[in-house]
């Protein structure tokens, strides 16, 4: 078993009958999926709501209940990925562009479980490029301004062609370096109009599950 697949095969172990379980999205994620799957096929009783339309066919295709977000007034626990995790539990994510929706589901959960291998460990965040989740109109002029805070952002492309969202947008991928200041630089990104979101969570993760490859399973709690 990998360490990303380990991670996940713990993460599970938190799933409770009737919770509302936010579904990740990524390669790690794609392994809670599975063993979310798994769980359900035993006789688990829940309902979940996915952070991507990949995850969520995913989950629709291995038998897992998915609602309506209109359905639900709140999720109890979300499991889900990342890029880059550091001592304080902050994040970097987006690296496969669902920030966005990520951020949604993370804010409303009681909950957030994060699931790595140790590679996404760090001191401090920044050496992963912080995507930037931008909307596609006079998206120039928006570059220019997260230009302004201190990086050289990079319009992603995904096989020849600009990378769009789930919701339609665009991503920049923006190495500013080692992040000092997360927070602030959060509050920075969010205050330039055309920004829709940005993949920096600070202080949502609660628990931090690493899968090592030697086959052994650590926790980080905030
Ligand atoms: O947009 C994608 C998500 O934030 C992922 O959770 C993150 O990029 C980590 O992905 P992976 O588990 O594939 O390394």
């Amino acid at each position: 078993m990998n360490a990303k697949q380990l991670a996940a095969e713990q993460a599970v172990t938190h799933l409770e009958h009737d919770m509302i379980v936010g579904l990740g999205t990524g390669t790690t994620a794609y392994h809670a999926i599975q063993g979310i799957a798994a769980r359900v096929k035993e006789g688990l009783r829940i309902r979940t709501v996915a952070s991507s339309k990949q995850s969520e066919e995913l989950a629709q295709q291995l038998g897992i209940p998915t609602v309506p977000f209109a359905s639900i007034d709140g999720i109890d626990l979300t499991i889900d990925g990342a890029d880059e995790v550091d001592e304080s539990l902050h994040l970097i994510k987006g690296g496969g562009g669902a920030l966005l929706r990520e951020k949604i589901l993370a804010s409303n959960s009681a909950k957030l479980i994060i699931i790595v291998d140790e590679s996404k460990l760090v001191r401090k965040l920044g050496q992963f490029p912080l995507p930037v989740e931008i909307t596609p109109f006079a998206y120039e002029l928006t570059m220019k301004q997260v230009r302004s805070l201190g990086c050289n952002p990079v319009l992603r492309v995904a096989e020849g062609k600009t990378f769009v969202t789930d919701n339609g947008n665009f991503i920049l991928d923006c190495a500013f370096g080692v992040i000092d200041h997360p927070a602030e630089l959060s509050v920075k990104l969010l205050a330039i109009p055309g920004v829709a979101e940005h993949g920096l969570f600070v202080n949502m993760a609660d628990t931090v599950i690493i899968g090592s490859s030697e086959g052994t399973v650590r926790y980080l709690q905030r």
